[in-house]
């Protein structure tokens, strides 16, 4: 029998029970109280997206700008598109699509007003545009009705100048990171994920097939589904590969109210079955293969650049496992330059766990005849992907930039992290694998001391604390944990307390 506060397949035993807990006794009785005071009737004006509404309707120019899917890298001849009021993720031939911008429309306004017009919009409550996101809407979904957008204000995610972290360790004075994970739930796939949920909405208000929005995930993806479909009240569904990731990660979708399906899979297992899934079921597929996620991914590009006050980074690095977001900041950056907001666009570095490497392996043999992998476990849990559905994005992005690609091996990303921690962040192993890939090319002498380099990272080091634990308790096998931080256990004693404090503060360490 399952008890109302446990779950009957899943290792949550080590939460505690609320019922049994005093504060939530406590809050419960905030929250009757509350209930019983008799609220103010909200006026239609008062909240902002009616004030958006109203604005709209009395500035009656109609849109100049547009979109649609295209095959991805499509020959100049070809004239195969759709709307992207169709569900359709592929192309004829089977291959990527790509959302298309009509850029003669856009290219009507110059760099100088773009800039102008994004930066006018940031910090501000404005619906939809105190989104990172959706103050970019006339590069994102420029079609999309203010209304139908599903939004947590994503986005204007700290761009963290790193001065100790590069000095100490790698003497750099421009090294900079860019913490996509401080976000609604806690990773960068808040960014697309608006847009999809967006999309969704408007499909659903025209009546268009969609009962709910499915993923398979390593957690992040099924996080920010699960959290943007039960703000717009549409139901989600989350596949995930049975204890394969966090644990702060698997109960994101279980407390937003998503169905969620543990697989005795891996990651590409589960990407499989929702294939077939979303081909079978009026479900509408919300990973990375539906490139609508990749045109709000692509607004932490641009966002980086505003940061900078549009100077243009000498590298951008970005962790990969299904190669979507490689691709959308090179997507980013491009339109950027092609539309004279910058004038070149940073060489991007793509970092893979060796434990799951496809791409990383794919490079070193020339770009020639890519094959998957069997993707093995790695603490970089989120990135364990051996076939990733966006390779062919990757490749032209990279290709395209002179990018690089690197690898990190379990002790190397978990050290990184360590070391980055030290420092006063607070990284996802993922950043660590990005930070050994900068590690790496310093020492190569690939970057320079003075390039100005970002680091992305990916998601918010509290989805991952139990690796830390591991890695600081020095739990890991055949792993030295040289930058383990264990607590010391003393007995509750003055005199042993100070002869423990004495002997730290007279250590080596501290003095130099
Ligand atoms: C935390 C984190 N970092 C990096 C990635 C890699 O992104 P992508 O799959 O777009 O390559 C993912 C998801 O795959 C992720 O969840
Ligand atoms: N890391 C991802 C893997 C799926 O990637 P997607 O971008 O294609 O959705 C996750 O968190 O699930």
């Amino acid at each position: 029998m399952v008890s109302s506060c446990s779950f009957s397949n899943l290792p949550l035993s080590s939460f505690n029970c609320p019922k049994q807990n005093s504060l939530y006794r406590h809050r419960h009785v905030i929250f009757s109280s509350v209930k019983t005071t008799v609220e103010k009737p909200i006026r239609n004006e008062d909240n902002i997206r009616d004030e958006a509404r109203r604005n709209r309707s009395t500035t009656s120019a109609a849109n100049p700008f547009s979109a649609k899917y295209v095959p991805f890298n499509a020959p100049p001849e070809s004239t195969e598109s759709y709307s992207l009021d169709e569900i359709v993720y592929r192309s004829k031939s089977g291959g990527l699509l790509d959302v298309e911008h009509d850029l003669e429309a856009l290219k009507n306004y110059d760099g100088a007003y773009w800039r102008e017009l994004f930066d006018s919009r940031v910090g501000k409550t404005k619906w939809p545009y105190g989104s990172g996101v959706w103050s970019k809407k006339e590069w994102v979904l420029p079609e999309i009705d203010d209304d139908d957008i599903v939004s947590c204000f994503e986005g204007n995610s700290n761009l963290f100048w790193a001065e100790r972290f590069g000095k100490k360790i790698l003497s750099m004075n421009d090294l900079w990171v860019k913490h996509c994970g401080i976000s609604h739930t806690g990773s960068f796939k808040d960014l697309g994920m608006t847009v999809l949920v967006s999309q969704v909405n408007r499909l659903r208000k025209m009546k268009r097939p969609v009962v709910g929005v499915g993923c398979a995930s390593t957690g992040d993806t099924s996080a920010a589904l699960s959290a943007y479909c039960a703000s717009a009240g549409i139901p989600s569904i989350v596949i995930l590969p049975a204890n394969k990731i966090s644990m702060a990660q698997l109960v994101q979708p279980i407390a937003n109210g998503a169905f969620v399906l543990s697989i005795d899979t891996d990651f590409d297992g589960c990407m499989r079955l929702i294939k077939e899934i979303t081909s079978e079921l009026p479900i509408y597929l919300a990973n990375s293969l539906n490139s609508l996620r990749l045109e709000g991914q692509k607004t932490a590009a641009i966002e980086i650049l505003q940061q900078f006050d549009w100077q243009v980074p000498d590298w951008v690095i970005v962790p990969g496992g299904n190669l979507g977001n490689i691709y959308a900041f090179y997507k980013g950056f491009k339109m950027c330059q092609e539309l004279g907001l910058v004038d070149r666009i940073p060489r991007l570095v793509c970092a893979q766990a060796a434990n799951a490497n496809p791409l990383y392996l794919h490079y070193k043999a020339g770009w020639k005849d890519f094959k998957p992998v069997r993707a093995s476990s790695t603490f970089a849990s989120a990135i364990q992907i051996g076939d990733p559905v966006s390779i062919d994005r990757a490749v032209y992005a990279l290709r395209n930039c002179d990018g690089i690609v690197e690898e990190a091996t379990e002790e190397e990303l978990m050290d990184a992290m360590a070391q980055a921690d030290s420092t006063g962040m607070f990284v996802c192993p993922h950043t660590g694998v990005a930070i050994t890939a900068l590690f790496k090319l310093r020492n190569q002498g690939v970057i320079a001391p003075t390039d100005r380099t970002v680091v992305v990272s990916t998601a918010h080091g509290l989805k991952f604390s139990q690796s830390k634990i591991e890695y600081h308790s020095k739990a890991i096998p055949d792993m030295a944990c040289r930058f383990s931080n264990p607590p010391v256990e003393v007995k509750a004693d003055f005199g042993a307390v100070m002869d423990v404090l004495k002997g730290y503060l007279g250590s080596k360490e501290l003095r130099s």
